[in-house]
């Protein structure tokens, strides 16, 4: 893995989260140490989760929890528990003032009047994945407020378009479980070890490929795509590229980061604004797609410039590695 270059981080793989975290603090001249506690924070719940993940089926909280979220989804158990896990330590951590999440229709005020920070969050995703043991995520979204501390949080405060984060990141359970972010200095990915209880910076500085061969849809609706997607798959197509679509928003946009592709979810006749939401899911990705050298559209503007006008509202997604999200958005 090369040299961290100019402003990255200088550190050797195999450091600690926390150590990266604190390195990463001193680049910021007028850190106050609250974005690098929230981040402990959600590190520190994921671990909760991931252990939840890993022991689901021997305690019976696999399968649905039996109501439904905003989106009108059936809940999973694992989508409930992990809700109520970030949650609670995002409240405990005394960090955010309020969360947006998946899995509730409002805004969650968390009534920690110091704190500056808003949180998005989809506390588990690819919940269709969750019975059957395929890799699942968790999406992050950090924004600093813009009303004062101490005052109640506004609207404003929420939604505010994604080129406003001031961090972003993901947590994929997968064959070895990851937490991958970016504070604006590029992306670094740590590795989860079990025995130590350590994250263990195993990515450093992560690049996307600015060209790949792997394509990345749900064909099952290509009927009902516009026809410019379905000319962009047929290109994929005649060039050979592979397709892989494991039905996992973070392990489908890891894999592609990591070798080079592209993600799509596009609008369909199902659903005409796509599937996935904009301010805990494309908004995230879309900063570390970008961080690494990729790019991340709606497939006519850059997701980050998109200004949001409801919590849960969703937009067509085309990321990945840049060459191919420039030619599928044209
Ligand atoms: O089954 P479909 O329509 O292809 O949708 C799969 C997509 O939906 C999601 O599961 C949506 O996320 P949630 O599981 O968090 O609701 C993505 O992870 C995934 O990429
Ligand atoms: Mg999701
Ligand atoms: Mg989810």
């Amino acid at each position: 893995m090369g040299k961290a270059e100019n402003s990255r981080i200088a550190l050797p793989v195999g450091s600690n989260l926390d150590r990266f975290i604190n390195k990463n603090q001193e680049a910021f001249k007028y850190a106050t140490g609250e974005l690098s506690q929230l981040i402990r924070d959600l590190a520190y719940a994921g671990k909760v989760v991931n252990r939840e993940i890993n022991r689901a089926g021997l305690a019976g909280i696999t399968g649905a929890y039996g109501s439904e979220n905003v989106q009108g989804e059936e809940q999973q158990n694992l989508d409930v528990a992990a809700n109520i896990r970030f949650t609670r330590a995002l409240k405990k951590g005394g960090e955010v003032a309020a969360i947006i999440s998946e899995e509730d229709e409002d805004i969650i005020d968390l009534n920690n009047p110091r704190s500056k920070y808003i949180i998005a969050i989809d506390p588990l995703d690819g919940s269709s994945n969750i019975d059957v043991n395929v890799s699942i995520g968790t999406i992050f979204s950090i924004y600093r407020r813009i009303s004062p501390a101490g005052s109640p949080v506004q609207e404003e405060d929420v939604l505010q378009a994604g080129k406003h984060q001031v961090a972003a990141g993901y947590i994929l359970y997968g064959s070895s479980t990851m937490f991958v972010y970016t504070t604006g200095k590029g992306v670094n990915g740590f590795t989860y070890e079990p025995s130590l209880g350590e994250y263990i910076l195993s990515h450093q500085n992560m690049k996307m490929p600015k060209d790949g061969k792997v394509y990345s849809v749900n064909e099952g609706s290509y009927r009902s795509f516009d026809d410019d997607v379905k000319a962009y798959i047929e290109t994929c197509k005649d060039r050979g590229y592979s397709a892989r679509y494991i039905g996992s928003l973070v392990a489908d946009f890891h894999r592609n980061l990591l070798k080079g592709g592209i993600y799509i979810y596009p609008s369909t006749e199902k659903a005409p604004n796509g599937k996935l939401r904009l301010m805990y899911e494309c908004n995230a990705l879309a900063m570390i797609a970008e961080q690494a050298g990729g790019l991340a559209t709606d497939g006519k503007q850059r997701i980050m410039d998109i200004e949001p006008e409801s919590l849960h509202q969703r937009v067509p997604f085309f990321v990945g590695s840049k060459h191919m999200v420039e030619e599928a958005s044209k």
